[in-house]
């Protein structure tokens, strides 16, 4: 058995009335019958008012045009008005299927109206046993209702029949031995039919609910998932101390750019770029003042680059940039503005003079080449070219020799 029908079987334990011990469960079952029980409701009354009119020619067979005739066609007229006005009142407010008070008014009149036919004709005494044990079936199981209501119900009518029949004496005891067993038998089939169906009808709705539940947990779990999966991908892909693509995920990029670039005859521009003289403000300022300085320097890169660029971390105090459609004309221009920003930023751990600077080695790929890597060595090679020169500049690789396009 699984989990969830276990805990379904187990919240859906129901009391000697049978309904659900569990009070919120119980609660949640009356509202969503409401409107199917509202339906049933109207019905049921609909169809007690048509058999009560009906029987009006029944009793004017059996009784003519008389005193009790006017009588009893007056009763059937209350019983069948009084349940059209409640299907009427229903119709328009489904609440009052579950209102106690309006649908017991109807029961008192209809069942003390079917008690009052029998005084009026006592001689049909086999018609009237048969009305009330149809009239018990219908109480159990044609009128949705709470257990207590019809054990009321079904009470009132069995022992007001006996009552009349033994008042009236229109049977003899044997015979009325045998009707009150009857009734008895009538209410017992009955109250375990209703039971049955009951227990039939809330098992399922237990079961629907703790279905609904399981799939509710699953779906915040595959949610949780979801989102777990998404933070691990972001985590595989970024560095964590700037916040920037790491190497792997800067080349995943970097190569998609790289072939589109080589099918479509555009120019993507290689950028690397390094922090001069980290070790020494590292080792003057410590390892924290270091970190502050690379994710300084990396959101400064990452301002001068236009959405579609790509950056990336690629390792220690060191940048990389692919510029997608940008020649070594505006390479040059983005990579001097960048050098220039970081040379103007006013760190505290500076004194008054000093500055932060970048190198940056630039590097066009060649359409004769197949692999991104032989640009990005490229501007590996013009990086230290201009380290080797003071640093502090922006350097172009060119194919012999490197040419130094900008300056401290
Ligand atoms: N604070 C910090 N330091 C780092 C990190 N990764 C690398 N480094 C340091 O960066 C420094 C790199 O120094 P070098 O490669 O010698 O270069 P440099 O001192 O910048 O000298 P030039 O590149 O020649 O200007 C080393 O001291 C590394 O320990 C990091 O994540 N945080």
């Amino acid at each position: 058995m699984t989990a969830g029908k276990h805990e379904a079987e187990e919240g859906a334990s129901l009391d000697w009335r049978d309904e659900f011990q569990d009070a919120a469960l119980e609660a949640l079952y009356r509202r969503t019958m409401q409107l199917q029980d509202a339906q049933q409701l109207r019905h049921a009354l609909h169809l007690v008012a048509g058999v009560f009119l009906l029987f009006g020619v029944a009793d004017y067979l059996l009784l003519g045009t008389s005193i009790h005739l006017l009588a009893l066609l007056l009763i059937r007229l209350l019983v069948a008005l009084s349940c059209l006005a409640l299907a009427r009142l229903i119709g328009r407010h489904s609440a009052h299927a579950h209102r106690p008070i309006s649908l017991n008014l109807v029961y008192f009149i209809a069942l003390t109206g079917l008690l009052t036919s029998i005084l009026l004709h006592p001689g049909s005494i086999g018609l009237h046993i048969s009305s009330v044990v149809v009239a018990c079936l219908a109480i159990y199981l044609l009128v949705p209702n709470r257990l207590p209501w019809i054990l009321a119900w079904s009470g009132y009518l069995a022992s007001g029949f006996i009552v009349i029949a033994a008042l009236w004496k229109p049977l003899s005891p044997g015979m009325l031995a045998s009707t009150a067993l009857i009734l008895a038998f009538a209410n017992l089939m009955g109250w375990l039919t209703y039971a049955r169906l009951n227990r039939l009808q809330r098992k399922q709705f237990a079961l629907l609910v703790a279905e609904r539940e399981v799939n509710r947990k699953l779906q915040k779990e595959i949610e949780e998932r979801q989102l777990l999966e998404a933070r691990l991908r972001h985590m595989a892909s970024t560095d964590p101390l700037t916040g920037l693509a790491n190497r792997r995920h800067f080349f995943d990029l970097a190569e998609r750019e790289f072939s589109r670039a080589q099918r479509d005859g555009m120019p993507l521009t290689i950028c690397m770029v390094d922090i001069d003289l980290f070790k020494t403000l590292n080792d003057h300022h410590g390892h924290a003042v270091g970190d502050l300085v690379l994710t300084t320097v990396a959101s400064c890169c990452a301002s001068v680059l236009r959405e579609t660029d790509i950056i990336g971390r690629y390792g220690g105090e060191e940048f990389v940039i692919a510029l997608p459609q940008a020649d070594l004309e505006t390479a040059t221009f983005i990579a001097e503005r960048l050098r220039r920003k970081v040379t103007s930023l006013h760190l505290p751990m500076f004194e008054e003079g000093q500055h932060l600077s970048v190198t940056v080695g630039i590097s066009q790929i060649r359409l004769d080449e197949g692999k991104l890597e032989q640009a990005l060595q490229r501007a590996d090679n013009a990086l230290y070219v201009g380290k080797a020169r003071g640093r502090n500049c922006v350097v172009v690789a060119g194919d012999t020799p490197s040419t130094i396009a900008a300056g401290a």
